[in-house]
C-alpha cells in the first residue's frame, strides 16, 4: 500500500478499459470523500465515500487493475415494498490514485472469510434472510446487493454458504438451536450474515445462551445488515453510516464480542408474540423466566409504543410507526394525560461495592423507564449519549408522569443529539442494573421491551436487568 502522503491524488487511469484521468478528493472529514474520474469533459464519473463498499485488488500479474465496488443509488427498484436504498455494482479501474486504495482496500481477508473452509462438508457461512424485519426488503438486499457481491468477491456460489429464509417468528431461534449452537458447541468457527433488525440478534443470543456451553465452544461471528425499522444495534454500532446496508462493514470490518444484559422476571412472565395475540412462555433457569438482550430494557412509553406498533397495519409505515405509536399514547383520544405507570423502581449502582445494594428512585408513578447497553434507539435518536459503541456498559433513562408536551419535548431533544440527558426533569447515569416491581392491575401497563421483544409480567410481579453477563458472539463493526 506505499506511501501515500506523497503519492498523488490524480492519475491517468482506465475505467473498464476506458481512459479516463482519476481525482481522489481526499478531504479531512470522511464523509466529504470522493472519487472522481474524467473520460472527457462531457463525461464525469463520480463516487461519494457513503456508497463506496471496498476496492480490492483484481490478480497479482495485474498489480494496476483494483475492483471498485459500491452501491448505486440512482437504479433501487421502485416499487415500495421491495425497494431498497440501492443495487450492488462495481467497475475496473487501472491506476487508481494510491490514496484511494490506501483508504477503500480491506485489511488482508475479511473476518468472516477465515471461517469459510470450503473442504468441508457443510459450510460455515450462513445467510440469514428474515423476511418479517422492517418493511420486507431483507430479500431484496439478498439478491441485489449481498449476494452478487459474494459472487464478485469471492467467487461464492450456493454451495459454499447456506441459506436460510425466516418463515415464522421462530426460524432464527430454531435455526441457532439446531446448527449455530450444536457447531460452535463442537469448536466449529462459524459466520453469520443476519439481515434483520434487533429482533434477529436478540434470537440468536437467547438460543445460545439456552443451555450450558461446550469447553471448546467458538463464538460465531455474525455481521449484521441494518434490515429492521429501528436497527439499534447497527446505528448505534455504527454498522449503519453510510449507504451500503452494512456491506462495507461486512468487508472491512473487525470482529468485537457483543455485550448482554440479562433480564430476569416473576414467575408467569410472559413473551407476546403475534401482535400480542399468543403468549409464549420463556426460558426458565432453576424456575426464572430470563431472557438477554444486547439493546434495551425498557417500561412505560418506550415500552407500551414498540408494542402498540407492532402490528402490520404499523408495520407499513417502517420507522415512523414508533412516532405514531407514541402520539396514541401521549395524547389519549379521551383527552386524558398519558398514563402514570405505577411501580417501584430501583437501580444497582456501579459506585457501590456493596453487593445488592438496590437503591429506590424517589417516585411511585413514572412515565419512561429504559435501561440501555446502546446510544441510539433509531437512526437519530440518541437515548444514551455517553454510550460508545459495545462499552458494555448499561445506562438509565427516566421521568415521571408528564403530560404529552412535556414528554414531546423530552424526545425531541434526544433526536437533538442526546440533550434530553443533561435535561432537568431527566434522570440519566450508568447503572449495573435495573430492578421494577409493578403495581398495576391493567396488563396493559406491565408490558416491558426487551430488545423490540414485548414481555408481559403478571399482576404484582416484578423484572430485574443487569449487566455482567458472558458473551457469546462477536459483531462485525467498523474497524
Ligand atoms: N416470515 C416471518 N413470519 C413471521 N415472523 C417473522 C418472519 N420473519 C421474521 N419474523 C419475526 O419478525 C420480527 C422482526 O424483528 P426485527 O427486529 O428483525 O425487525 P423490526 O422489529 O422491524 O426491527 P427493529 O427491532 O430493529 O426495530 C422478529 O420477531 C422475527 O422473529
Amino acid at each position: 500500500m506505499g506511501n501515500t502522503e506523497s503519492s498523488p491524488l490524480s492519475t491517468a487511469g482506465k475505467v473498464d478499459g476506458r481512459p479516463v484521468t482519476f481525482t481522489y478528493h481526499r478531504r479531512d472529514d470522511i464523509d466529504e470523500r470522493e472519487l472522481i474520474w474524467t473520460e472527457n469533459p462531457a463525461s464525469i464519473g463520480r463516487l461519494s465515500t457513503k456508497d463506496i463498499i471496498a476496492v480490492i485488488p483484481i490478480h497479482t500479474q495485474v498489480p494496476d487493475d483494483y475492483s471498485v465496488l459500491y452501491v448505486d443509488s440512482t437504479t433501487a427498484t421502485k416499487d415500495t415494498k421491495t425497494s431498497i436504498p440501492g443495487v450492488f455494482k462495481s467497475f475496473v479501474a487501472t491506476k487508481l490514485p494510491q490514496p484511494f486504495i490506501h483508504d477503500y482496500q480491506p485489511p488482508g481477508n475479511a473476518c468472516w472469510q477465515t471461517r469459510q473452509d470450503k473442504s468441508e462438508g457443510f459450510p460455515n457461512l450462513h445467510i440469514v434472510v428474515s423476511t418479517g424485519s422492517g418493511t420486507g426488503q431483507a430479500e431484496a438486499v439478498w439478491e441485489q446487493m449481498l449476494k452478487p457481491m459474494l459472487r464478485h468477491v469471492c467467487s461464492l456460489e450456493a454451495k459454499d454458504y447456506a441459506l436460510h429464509f425466516t418463515t415464522s417468528e421462530y426460524t432464527v431461534t430454531d435455526l441457532t438451536c439446531d446448527i449455530f449452537l450444536k457447531q460452535a458447541n463442537l469448536g466449529v468457527a462459524q459466520a453469520i450474515v443476519l439481515l434483520s433488525g434487533d429482533g434477529g440478534m436478540v434470537d440468536i443470543v437467547n438460543a445460545l445462551k439456552s443451555e450450558q456451553l461446550s469447553r471448546s465452544y467458538v463464538k460465531p461471528s455474525v455481521a449484521l445488515l441494518p434490515l429492521g425499522t429501528g436497527n439499534a444495534l447497527a446505528n448505534s454500532a455504527g454498522i449503519t453510516g453510510d449507504n451500503t446496508m452494512g456491506l462495507k462493514t461486512l468487508l472491512q470490518g473487525s470482529q468485537e464480542e457483543l455485550p448482554l444484559f440479562c433480564a430476569t422476571f416473576s414467575p408467569g412472565a410472559r413473551l407476546l408474540v403475534n401482535e400480542g395475540r399468543d403468549e409464549r412462555l420463556l426460558h426458565t433457569v432453576d424456575g426464572t423466566p430470563l431472557a438477554h438482550g444486547a439493546v434495551v430494557c425498557s417500561w412505560g412509553l418506550h415500552a407500551s409504543l414498540v408494542a402498540d406498533s407492532d402490528s402490520a397495519e404499523y408495520r407499513k409505515f417502517g420507522a415512523e410507526r414508533f412516532g405514531m405509536a407514541a402520539k396514541d399514547l401521549l395524547y389519549p383520544a379521551d383527552g386524558s394525560s398519558p398514563h402514570p405507570y405505577k411501580g417501584k423502581v430501583s437501580v444497582l449502582r456501579p459506585s457501590n461495592n456493596a453487593k445488592d445494594d438496590w437503591q429506590p428512585i424517589d417516585r411511585d408513578t413514572h412515565g419512561y423507564v429504559l435501561a440501555t447497553l446502546v446510544s441510539q434507539l433509531e437512526k437519530g435518536f440518541t437515548i444514551s449519549p455517553a454510550s460508545k459503541p459495545l462499552d458494555g456498559k448499561l445506562r438509565l433513562v427516566h421521568f415521571g408522569p408528564v403530560n404529552g408536551e412535556e414528554a414531546m419535548a423530552i424526545m425531541k431533544k434526544a433526536y437533538d443529539g442526546g440533550k434530553h440527558a443533561t435535561d432537568d426533569r431527566v434522570g440519566y447515569e450508568e447503572i449495573e442494573g435495573v430492578r421494577i416491581q409493578f403495581n398495576e392491575e391493567d396488563e396493559r401497563w406491565r408490558r416491558i421491551c426487551l430488545d423490540g421483544k414485548v414481555i408481559q409480567v403478571e399482576r404484582g410481579g416484578w423484572v430485574e436487568a443487569k449487566t455482567g453477563v458472558k458473551g457469546v458472539l462477536s459483531l462485525i463493526v467498523r474497524s
